[in-house]
């Protein structure tokens, strides 16, 4: 689809660093028609183009009161299948929550146009919370694993789509039959990705085994042979939850620990998410840096299943690379804006115990919500900020201002805004009270792919 030459004028913010936010509040930044960033300007006066050879005729999109330009989100761990039981967990914990809320709502997925309603409503919803890419679980079915490939190619959301692998401890209704039958369906998957997006410009097929106990000692070699075959990335679980932890000691009792198990099988590579990471070992954590994989962070799963509070700042300052994951339905949310936040107070829970230095800060979950996403998927040279050559991978956030009425407008959302607050001061506001009240449009690649009704471009 040919996109025309845009200029986005107004604010923009992204992450500089993990802590530490870059604020151009006059800004102007040039989308070329391949959809990468060709000029940042930094300076721009007035609301007045400056000459730039080429660009006379260029469309241009300006932020309104109190609005700017923030890099997309990247979920770098999602059931999109899960979708319809965002929110229904009662009082469960994971191993009791697969079977008896997620196995029977996986298996649905058989039905293809059930599949096709839950599927285009995910990606319709994570794109209005601004998520531009995500990295999908999907279920063991191949053709609605295809549908949700199509769905987010249609759509223009990046993805990562995963056809699920579990071919023991599952349900007689919902598992793979063998060995061959979860590699050969894996790779009906991975053909059809190829055949829809050959460069994998937008949808990448991922190796997906669920976790460890669904997974015979052959599947997962299997899979890690699969993986090193194709070079494609791999997501899975990690030490989520204790009594996971101790059935994985059951199933693999050669093994040192369930990091091994999932090196022993060539799983652990740096093309490898690793969701949770909640209850690793030090060896564990040394492991894995070693290997270079890297860990989806799902504080709103680690709360809702009560698996427990992932030490994020030990990993950070372990020099491992962190990202943050909704895990829906595990976790209740869709929103990478509301997992941010969940981050920020699970790490205030940790604080109580360990001291004030694990506190995440605002600007930390925002750069784990993009920098930190982009490296988990291994896109960093792509996207997760605003750098010329960097695909045009972006929100427009808005927050209106409270003006001189008393009356509410609801349609606004929850950030008020009255004029002498300072940009941190803004852009914490959205953390805490935004939503998707304040996500006026969505672009992947240069393309519109979301947008409000108020938003006129
Ligand atoms: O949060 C989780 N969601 C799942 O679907 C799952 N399967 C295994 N382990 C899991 N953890
Ligand atoms: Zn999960």
């Amino acid at each position: 689809m040919a996109l025309n030459k845009t200029v986005y004028i107004g604010p923009f913010i992204h992450c500089e660093s993990l802590n530490q936010l870059d604020i151009c509040t006059n800004g102007m930044i040039g989308v070329g028609e391949d959809g990468k960033i060709a000029f940042v300007s930094r300076d721009m006066k007035g609301r007045q183009l400056p000459a730039q050879e080429g660009w006379e005729h260029a469309k241009m999109v300006y932020t309104r009161q109190y609005g700017f330009f923030f890099p997309g989100f990247i979920d770098t761990h999602i059931h999109a299948s899960q979708y319809p039981n965002a929110g229904v967990f009662g009082k469960s914990t994971l191993l009791d929550w697969l079977n008896t809320y997620t196995f029977p709502l996986e298996s649905w997925f058989s039905d293809l146009d059930r599949a096709a309603r839950i599927y285009n409503r995910v990606v319709a919803r994570t794109l209005s919370h601004g998520t531009t890419t995500a990295a999908y679980y999907a279920t063991v079915h191949v053709p609605a694993t295809n549908l949700l490939a199509d769905i987010c190619k249609s759509r223009g959301q990046r993805a990562f789509v995963g056809r699920v692998c579990m071919d023991r401890l599952s349900p007689d209704y919902y598992q793979d039959e063998s060995v061959e039958s979860a590699i050969y369906d894996t790779q009906a998957c991975i053909d059809h990705i190829k055949h829809i997006d050959p460069q994998f410009d937008l949808v990448t097929p991922i190796i997906t085994p669920r976790f460890a106990p669904s997974c015979t000692d052959e599947t997962l070699a299997a899979l890690g042979k699969l993986h090193r075959d194709t070079g494609l990335p791999c997501q899975t679980h990690i030490s989520e939850n204790k009594k996971e932890i101790e059935l994985v000691k059951e199933l693999f009792p050669n093994h040192d620990s369930y990091t091994h198990v999932y090196d022993q099988a060539g799983l652990l590579t740096p093309k490898t998410i690793l969701a949770h990471a909640i209850h690793l070992s030090s060896e564990e954590r040394s492991l894995i840096k070693t290997r270079q994989a890297k860990i989806s962070h799902c504080p709103a799963s680690n709360t809702a299943l009560t698996s427990g509070r992932a030490a994020v700042r030990t990993m950070l300052d372990e020099g491992l690379t962190v990202g943050l994951g909704t895990d829906v339905s595990g976790g209740y949310t869709s929103s990478m804006l509301t997992e941010a936040r969940e981050a920020i107070f699970v790490s205030r829970h940790v604080a109580m115990e360990s001291g004030d230095e694990a506190k995440l800060s605002v600007e930390e979950a925002l750069y784990l919500a993009t920098r930190g996403g982009a490296q988990v998927v291994g896109l960093e040279d792509r996207i997760g900020g605003f750098e010329v050559g960097k695909d045009w991978d972006a929100q427009l956030i808005g927050l209106d201002g409270v003006g001189d009425t008393v009356g509410l407008d609801q349609r606004a959302g929850l950030v008020e805004i009255f004029g002498e607050e300072t940009w941190d001061e803004k852009v914490a506001k959205w953390v805490y009270t935004g939503d998707d009240r304040n996500t006026m449009a969505v672009w992947v690649k240069g393309r519109l792919v979301h947008s409000r009704e108020s938003f006129k471009p």
